[in-house]
């Protein structure tokens, strides 16, 4: 349980720290602000334009979630975007495209530790998602301890893998199960759908849906009922529920890893993502 993945923290966390040190980038991909409730941090996705999954950007994500996580002056957070055109347009397809097996092996390491760090977070955590919300987007949501949506048209939310060609990952899967149930899960990753909010209330993989300028202050009153039970009782329990599905990840992160890079490697699958990029570069509105 927790200490196979403290232990899987520490070795990978010093990854992270080397790798940021490689990107050097002078832009703030990750903002990181105190809420106007105590032990609240609000963490904004930066990543211009879509908040797209690039290897910089989960690199930053880390680093700050893993100092929040570290700092016990904060018991809660709440993840939204500072990106007006999405909440996250999930993988940057450029990571997992034309790329050779070393940079997908490093990238889908990564991408399970972001995974590992918000599903076995100990602080609860609250996705504001004011924006469209893609694929491994929802990895943030799913994650998460509450979803609250923008109720706008252009908010869908969904696991929409199968319409690039690709499977989501068992440890996408398994969250949204876990949270809709067996049958619309079978539904919804199968054909891929993306739910607008209305429906995504009604299927649950969101618990509220709210005018878009109100997404912020609702989290914050969902925070402070979270933060009324005493931690130690609610995480235990997070916990309790959560091992099961973290420990199948922890156990078997090498073998996800060999999978998805023979899996991205073939020649299909590249083509298939890459007429879904070129296509996303015409769809301009
Ligand atoms: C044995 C089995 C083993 C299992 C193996 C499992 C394999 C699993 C592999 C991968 C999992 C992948 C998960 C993913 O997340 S794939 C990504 C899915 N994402 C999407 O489908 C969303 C795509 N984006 C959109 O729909 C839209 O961009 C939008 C709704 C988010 C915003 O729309 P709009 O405001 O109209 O903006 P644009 O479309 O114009 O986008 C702006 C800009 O950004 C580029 N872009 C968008 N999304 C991505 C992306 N995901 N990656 C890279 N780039 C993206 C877009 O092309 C535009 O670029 P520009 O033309 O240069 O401006």
């Amino acid at each position: 349980g927790l200490p196979d993945a403290a232990f899987w923290w520490k070795e990978r966390a010093t990854c992270c720290k080397v790798r940021a040190r490689r990107f050097g980038s002078q832009r703030q991909l990750v903002v990181v602000e105190p809420s106007s409730t105590a032990g609240v941090a609000v963490l904004k996705l930066k990543n211009l334009p879509v908040n797209s999954f690039s290897l910089e950007f989960l690199t930053e994500l880390i680093i700050n979630l893993e100092k929040l996580e570290n700092d016990k002056t904060f018991r809660g957070i709440i993840i939204t975007s500072d990106c007006p055109k999405a909440f996250s347009a999930g993988v940057d397809l450029r990571e997992i495209c034309g790329k050779n097996p070393a940079h997908y092996t490093e990238y889908w390491k990564v991408l399970q530790d972001l995974w590992l760090r918000l599903y076995l977070s100990n602080l609860v955590l609250i996705s504001a998602i004011n924006g469209p919300c893609a694929a491994g987007g929802c990895l943030i949501p799913l994650t998460s301890d509450y979803r609250i949506l923008a109720d706008n048209p252009k908010c869908l939310i969904g696991l929409n893998e199968t319409r690039l060609g690709i499977s989501a990952p068992f440890w996408f899967k398994d969250p949204l199960v876990n949270i809709i149930g067996h049958r619309a899960s079978e539904h919804a990753l199968q054909l891929g759908l993306l739910f607008p909010p209305a429906e995504a209330l009604q299927v649950g993989i969101v618990d509220k849906v709210v005018p878009k300028d109100q997404v912020q202050s609702t989290a914050l009153s969902v925070m402070t009922q979270w933060l009324a039970i005493p931690d130690h009782a609610r995480q235990l329990t997070k916990n309790m529920i959560r091992k099961p599905t973290a420990d199948l990840l922890v156990k078997h992160r090498d073998t996800d890893i060999q999978n998805f890079v023979s899996f991205i490697s073939r020649d299909s699958i590249q083509k298939s993502l890459q007429m879904y990029l070129a296509k996303l570069k015409q769809n301009k509105d």
